[in-house]
């Protein structure tokens, strides 16, 4: 039988956030294609333009994050706050879900919080192996949590939990592409050695301070990189190996937007921790080196990295040893076809499968169990 649900999915701010939420969307739609979706984003962020181009709509709240360093300013952001509930409660009126996924970011608190309140059932996805502040208030209300790390009964309560992993984009794993020719789209040698670097959604500061201070050693490596900056680094790299010269062995971009290819590519990964970034080198097999951002929540990167760590798993490098140690140690690794074995089988053995189609259950449950309760 054909059911049509109504669902709210909101949070957003990184891709980190907008990628597992497009991908439960199209579980979803997979399961019920006649649901009808909302997206709840944050006004000016990421998400405003990411969203509608995978083909859902998007409605902007003028929520923003606290600051912790200027505690005037956050007079404004508790205004922000309020409307955007009030903005939540409206839109929840009209639009009539059946249950609201959040999956962090700044929509998520406002837009659950009203959704809970108003008996909405509703579902969290907490990618980190840390929880945030937001989603452990949220967890009260919340019917299920879904997790991609053990060990979060420490964050939430137990019968609540349900292990998933990260929903990772359809189309990464589905798409099969040689290293060869992958090497070839990145205009790069496939006989040589490839290094990828990513600095997450958004690009990483010390991560780029480390290859532009690094030209001669990468001009010496005989190996290749294939680079993302971030779009806010860009021309700062671009000028830097403008400036220092030929350096043919290096495919400087932004962003990548096709990430099947550039792992395709990769014998090394250099990057941010990341939950989405892990959940997809566990699923793809890739020996990476992790380099934890010290400048998120709760300093949840390194916690994320550890979980692999432990498990001998991936290779650390703290933010403040990189410079030192980041380029020599990824040259090295690149050479050591045992170490990369080790690597390969050890974080392969971490990947959760097919986590969007469970997440995406688990929400059409909660949806079928209101509308039952409320419209039949
Ligand atoms: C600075 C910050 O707040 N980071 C958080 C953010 O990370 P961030 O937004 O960096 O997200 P993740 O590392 O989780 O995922 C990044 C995603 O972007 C994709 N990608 C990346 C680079 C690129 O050029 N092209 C591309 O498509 C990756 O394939 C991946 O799917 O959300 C994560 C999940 O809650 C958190 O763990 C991170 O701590």
């Amino acid at each position: 039988m054909e059911e049509k649900l109504r669902i709210i999915v909101s949070g957003g701010g990184t891709g980190g956030h907008i990628f597992p939420a497009v991908s439960i969307a199209n579980a979803i739609k997979e399961l019920y294609p006649d649901t009808e979706i909302l997206f709840i984003g944050a006004e000016g962020r990421m998400e405003m333009q990411r969203v509608p181009a995978a083909g859902y709509k998007i409605i902007g709240l003028p929520v923003a994050g606290f600051d912790r360093k200027h505690l005037l300013k956050n007079i404004s952001v508790l205004i922000k706050l309020f409307r955007s509930q009030l903005m939540a409660r409206k839109i929840i009126k009209d639009f009539k879900p059946h249950a609201a996924v959040g999956v962090g970011g700044y929509a998520s608190g406002p837009t659950l919080k009203m959704a809970g309140m108003m008996g909405i059932p509703t579902l969290i996805q907490e990618q980190n192996s840390y929880a945030g502040v937001t989603n452990k208030l949220l967890a009260q209300k919340a019917e299920k949590i879904c997790v991609a790390y053990e060990g979060m009964e420490r964050f939430f309560d137990k019968d609540k939990i349900i292990l998933t992993g990260n929903p990772v984009r359809q189309g990464l794993l589905s798409k099969n592409i040689s290293r060869e020719e992958a090497i070839r789209s990145f205009g790069l040698d496939p006989k040589k050695k490839t290094i990828l670097i990513v600095g997450g959604s958004l690009g990483a500061r010390t991560i780029n301070n480390c290859m532009m201070q690094g030209f001669d050693k990468i001009k010496e490596s005989g190996v290749q990189f294939i680079w993302q900056t971030g779009k806010i680094y860009i021309n700062e790299a671009q000028q830097a190996v403008k400036a220092y010269g030929e350096l043919p062995m290096l495919h400087v971009t932004d962003f990548i937007s096709d990430m099947a290819a550039a792992y395709s590519a990769a014998d090394v990964v250099i990057s941010r921790a990341g939950a989405g970034s892990i959940s997809e080198f566990c699923l793809l097999g890739k020996p990476v080196i992790l380099v934890p951002s010290p400048n998120v929540a709760e300093d949840h990167q390194t916690k994320n990295a550890l979980a692999l760590v432990n498990k001998n798993a991936a290779l650390y490098i703290k933010d403040s040893e990189a410079t030192q140690k980041l380029l020599d140690t990824a040259i090295e690794t690149v050479h050591k076809p045992d170490l990369l074995k080790e690597l390969r089988n050890n974080i392969t053995k971490l990947a959760i499968k097919d986590s969007a189609t469970i997440i995406a259950k688990e929400v059409c449950k909660l949806a079928l169990k209101y509308k039952e309760n409320h419209e039949h």
